[in-house]
C-alpha cells in the first residue's frame, strides 16, 4: 500500500480549507497550499479562512504555505483550484516532479480549451502521477462545519480508489471507491451547467413545478453525455451524479445556483462575470460541454441554453422559449 498519512491540499479556497480540515479530523498530516499570503497568514495566526469560510474558527491542527515545495512533499496531494487552473498548477508541479503520489482532483469542470476531463489534463502533464477523483454532494461549508457528508473517491483502480477512501473518511465524511474516473467527473461537470438553469428558473419565479422538470430533463442530459462518453450508468444515478445534481440544482447555497438566479431575475452573465465574484463553474463548462455532444452526437438542450445565456447574454425569456418550442419527443429514447 502507498504511505498517505500525510496530505497536501493545493488550494486554500472553500473547499481546499474544508478538505483540508476533513483531513486533519481523519488523522492525517496536512499542509494546506494557498497562493495568496494574506489568507495564509490569517488561517496560521486566527485559525479561520473569512474570505472562503466567512464564520468558522477551525480547532484542527493543520499547518499551511505559499510554498508549493513544501506542500509537494506530502505523500498524497489533492488538487481543489477552478478547473481551469489545473494545467497551469501541474505545469508548476511537473517542475517539482511529484513523482508517482497519488493526485487527487476536487474541482468540478471541464477544459475550456481542450474538452478535457481534469484527469486527461493530469495524466498528460505529470504521465507517472496517480490519477483520482473526489466528487459528490458536499458544500464547502457543511463539511467545515463537521455536517455528515459522504462523496464518491474514483481512480483507474479500485485498489487505489480504496486506500484513499480509507485515508481521508472521517466520522463525519464517507468516502465511497469507485473506478469510474470519467463517470464521477461528468456528473460533476454538468450539474453546474443544469444548476445555473435551475437558479435561472427561481430567480424568475417560474415555480417548484419548472424547476423539478428542468432537474429531469437536465439528469436525462447528464445521462446522455455521460454514457456516451464512456460512464457508467450506476456511476450517473449515484452520489457524484444524482446526487450532486439535486444538492446543486435545489439550493441557494451553490454558487451555480445563485449565479442562475441571479441570471433569472434579469442580469446579464456578461456584467456577473466582469464584476468577478463568487466562483459558477458552470458558467466555464457550459459551451465545452455542448461542444463535447456535438462531436458525440448528443443533444444537449438545458446546457445549450445555458451556454447562450452565458456567451450571448440570452435573456430567460428567450431560454424559455427556445426550451418549450421545443417539438414534442418521447421521454424514452428508443422505447420499444
Ligand atoms: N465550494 C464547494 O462547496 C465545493 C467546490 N468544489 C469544486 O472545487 C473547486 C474549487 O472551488 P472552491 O474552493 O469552492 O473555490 P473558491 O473560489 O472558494 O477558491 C478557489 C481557490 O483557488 C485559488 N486559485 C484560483 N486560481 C488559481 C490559480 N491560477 N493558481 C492557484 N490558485 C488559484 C484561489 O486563490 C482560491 O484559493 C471548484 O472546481 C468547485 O467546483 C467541489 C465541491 C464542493
Ligand atoms: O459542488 C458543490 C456541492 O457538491 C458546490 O456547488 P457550487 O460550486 O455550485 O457552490
Amino acid at each position: 500500500m502507498i504511505r498517505m498519512q500525510s496530505i497536501g491540499v493545493i488550494g486554500a479556497g472553500a473547499w481546499g480549507t474544508a478538505l483540508a480540515l476533513t483531513a486533519a479530523r481523519a488523522g492525517r498530516n496536512v499542509t494546506l497550499w494557498g497562493r495568496d499570503a494574506n489568507t495564509i497568514s490569517e488561517i496560521r495566526a486566527r485559525n479561520q479562512n473569512s474570505r472562503y469560510l466567512r464564520g468558522i474558527t477551525f480547532d484542527e491542527e493543520f499547518a499551511a504555505t505559499t510554498s508549493l515545495p513544501a506542500v509537494a512533499a506530502s505523500d498524497v496531494l489533492l488538487l481543489v483550484t477552478p478547473a481551469q487552473t489545473t494545467r497551469a498548477l501541474c505545469e508548476a508541479l511537473a517542475e517539482i516532479d511529484p513523482g508517482e503520489k497519488p493526485i487527487v482532483l476536487c474541482s468540478k469542470g471541464i477544459e475550456r480549451s481542450t474538452g478535457q476531463l481534469v484527469s486527461q489534463v493530469v495524466k498528460e502533464v505529470l504521465p507517472q502521477a496517480k490519477v483520482a477523483v473526489l466528487s459528490g454532494p458536499s458544500f464547502a461549508e457543511d463539511v467545515a462545519k463537521g455536517l455528515p457528508t459522504a462523496v464518491t473517491i474514483a481512480s483507474d483502480t479500485l485498489a487505489l480508489a480504496d486506500d484513499l477512501a480509507r485515508a481521508l473518511a472521517a466520522p463525519a465524511f464517507r468516502p465511497y471507491a469507485s473506478k469510474d474516473l470519467i463517470g464521477v467527473q461528468i456528473g460533476g461537470a454538468l450539474k453546474n451547467v443544469l444548476a445555473i438553469a435551475c437558479g435561472a428558473v427561481a430567480g424568475r419565479k417560474l415555480g417548484a413545478s419548472a424547476q423539478a422538470a428542468l432537474t429531469a430533463r437536465g439528469f436525462a442530459e447528464l445521462t446522455r453525455l455521460g454514457t456516451a462518453m464512456g460512464a457508467q450508468a450506476e456511476t450517473l444515478t449515484g452520489l457524484s451524479g444524482l446526487g450532486d445534481l439535486v444538492l446543486t440544482c435545489s439550493s441557494p447555497q451553490s454558487r451555480n445556483f445563485s449565479f442562475g438566479m441571479k441570471l433569472g431575475e434579469g442580469l446579464a452573465a456578461s456584467d456577473l462575470i466582469h464584476a468577478g465574484g463568487t466562483l459558477a463553474e458552470g458558467a466555464h463548462s457550459a459551451r465545452i460541454a455542448v461542444e463535447l455532444g456535438t462531436k458525440l452526437c448528443v443533444e444537449l438542450p438545458i446546457s445549450q441554453t445555458v451556454a447562450a445565456m452565458i456567451d450571448q447574454d440570452l435573456s430567460i425569456e428567450d431560454a424559455l422559449l427556445n426550451l418549450m418550442a421545443r417539438p414534442l419527443k418521447a421521454e424514452i429514447e428508443n422505447q420499444q
